[in-house]
Parts: structure tokens; sequence; C-alpha cells
């Protein structure tokens, strides 16, 4: 069976051989052709999804490495500034392996789903008086002061390597790089990864590079401004960020790659977040969909042309925020136990 992402790509991952490895059997996650989407652009769509990782998040894969690493330098902790997803992630991974878990989080910024995570997998939760770079900026203090505490952000380079492995395995089931990654850009760690990966399968001469395409909120679009944004706000709790880390790497991956970076409104991530729920039967979390809003704006207008193979990497599970899953729902009365109700319901003669 799948022996986990540093077993899978050992000979490609800055692993020690006497390495204890800390995994939760996280990867290869399903490449799932999306035949909407495909149809309504005219191009190859597949969805990426990362909400079949262990704790729900592409993050595990970034966790696996970053934790190991931890602990084989003797590390007695972790500690990370969270929009949520890393932070489940690395509470999992520490319990995994054995060691404390502190998370700062901006205080009432969370989706429940990734707090109950943290919650049960016995983090230390830390709410902050500020947004998630005023957390980040906290985390780099203190990891810096205290140096028996592992920070294990998309800052520490651990986390990039367990991530480019999602660009592998996008090249090993597909038998190619596609056209177009598409995927959601927050604190810039992912893009940074995914392009280190697919420049790594080049350089063996494996497969092509795809362009790069990275969609962020437009209330939270340092990348697209070409500047921070100090008070970041987006329904997209995920990606609520100002001042991405890997701000320079990011652009890089844009620029190298011929690709772009858009913003999408939040009126535009809804729309795409029940758009590939609601017609290709992926739940995915309101940040995750900022790829499917990113492929269709760039469908409308002409970045992306029929014909071309494009991959969106959609992030995290849609159980992370139920509440946004949940908004404006109607009131439903309750049915008696009677056929004719259920008939009526489902609009049966
Ligand atoms: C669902 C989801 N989609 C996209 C992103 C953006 O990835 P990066 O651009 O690598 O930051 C995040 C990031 C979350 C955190 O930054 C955190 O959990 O602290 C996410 O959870």
């Amino acid at each position: 069976g799948w022996p986990g992402l540093i077993e899978a790509y050992r000979s490609r991952l800055p692993v020690g051989d006497d390495w204890k490895v800390v995994t939760l059997l996280e990867g290869a996650t399903p490449l799932v052709p999306a035949p909407y989407l495909s149809e309504l652009t005219g191009c190859e769509v597949y969805l990426k999804v990362e909400g079949l990782n262990p704790t729900g998040s592409f993050k595990d894969r970034g966790m696996t490495m970053a934790v190991s690493n931890a602990v084989n330098n003797g590390k007695t902790a972790v500690l990370c500034a969270s929009t949520g997803n890393t932070s489940a992630s690395a509470a999992a991974y520490a319990t995994r392996a054995g060691i404390t878990c502190a998370v700062l989080i901006p205080e009432g910024k969370i989706a429940m789903g990734k707090l109950a995570q943290a919650v049960m997998s016995g983090a230390k939760i830390i709410q902050v008086q500020g947004n998630f770079d005023d957390c980040l900026e906290l985390a780099r203090k203190a990891t810096a002061e205290f140096t028996e505490i592992e920070l294990v952000n998309s800052v520490n380079p651990a986390r990039i390597e367990g991530q480019k492995t999602a660009a592998f395995e996008i090249v090993d089931v597909l038998g190619r790089a596609p056209d177009v990654h598409v995927l959601p850009v927050g604190n810039a760690g992912n893009i940074t990864a995914y392009w280190k990966g697919y420049r790594e399968y080049h350089a063996d001469g494996i497969s092509d590079l795809p362009r790069m395409l990275g969609v962020q909120a437009a209330g939270a679009a340092p990348l697209v401004n070409g500047a921070p944004v100090k008070d970041p706000e987006t329904i997209a709790t995920a990606i609520r960020i100002g001042s991405p880390a890997s701000w320079n790497q990011a652009v890089a991956a844009k620029e190298e790659s011929g690709g772009q970076f858009r913003a999408a409104t939040d009126e535009k991530l809804l729309e795409a977040y029940r758009l590939v729920a609601g017609k290709e039967g992926v739940f995915v979390e309101p940040a995750s969909a900022a790829s499917v809003a990113g492929l269709l704006a760039a469908h409308a207008d002409g970045w992306i042309t029929p014909g071309q193979t494009v991959v969106c990497t959609v992030t995290g599970n849609g159980l992370k925020d139920p509440d946004t899953a949940l908004l404006g729902m109607p009131e439903v009365e309750a049915i008696p136990v009677d056929p004719v109700a259920v008939a009526d319901a489902l609009g049966v003669a």
C-alpha cells in the first residue's frame, strides 16, 4: 500500500536514512476529472483534491517533512501561525510524533472545523490580538528566541520540500505536466512548492513546465496589487493574508513559468465554491474555490484557451467550514412520517 510521502519520494527529499518518519500516510490524493468545467471551458480540467489528506488539506504534505525534520533534530515542540489548516495539520503530526504543539491564530477568524481539529489533537491554542500576519511575526520572534521550538510555517524549507510532491503526483498520474496549474495563494508556500516540484521533474527530463496561475481574494491580494495589504479581508479566511512570507519565490514562480496572479472577489469565490460542489460533486472550502474562480476568469478573458490541460488544486476539504456552506440556508420545516410528503419534496407527481 501507499507508504506516505517521505517513503514514496525519499530519493527526491532531504531525508536522513536513519530518520524516524512521522506520517499519517498523507499524499496520493485523487486527480479527479472535472467534466462540467471541461465542457464549460473547452479544456481538459482536473481537480487535485487535497482535502482528502489526513487532516483535510495540502498542509499535511509539508507537515510530514517539517515535523519529521524537527523530531530528528531533537526539537521538543513545534509552533505555527495559522489561518487554521496549518494548525490543524501541525497539531496532528506533533501528536503523532509525541511532541508539543502550540498554534497562534488570529482571534475569531478561524473556520470551526479547523479549530475542532487543533483542539482534539491536543494543541495549545493561542488566539492573538491581530491578523495572520501578526501571528506569523510573533511565531518568528518566539522561535528565534526559544530555539527548542521549531517553526513549522512554510518559511520552513521542509514544508516546501513536502508540498512539492503534489507536482510529482500530478505528473506521475497525468503522464505530463498540465499546460496551466491553478491554485489559491495566501502565504505563497504552496505555489512556491509546486513550482519547485515541476522544475525538478523538468530538470530530470520527465515533463514540461506549466504556466502557474495564482489566485487571491480581491480583499487580500498583495501579489496582484504589488504591495502588502494592511488589513486583508475576505470570507475565505484561509487566504486572509496581507503579507505573504514567500513573496519573492511566488513572484519567481509566476515570472519563470509565464504565469499570472489574479484576484477574485468574494462573490466570484462563492460562485465557484457552489459550482464545484454543485456541478462536480467536489465539496471544497471557500479559499480552495479560488482555483476554480481563477480558471473561469482566465477562460473568460482568453488567458486559458480551449484544448489546454488544466489542473486546479483544491486545497482544503469543504467540511472545514460548515458555517460558510450553510450561509443563507432557509429554515426548512420537518415533514410528517408520510411518503406523500417525500414525493412532494422530490417533485414526484
Ligand atoms: C485551504 C487553503 N487554501 C490555500 C491556502 C494558501 O496556501 P499558501 O499560499 O501556501 O499559504 C491555505 C493556507 C492556509 C494557511 O496559511 C494556514 O493554514 O495558516 C489554505 O488553508
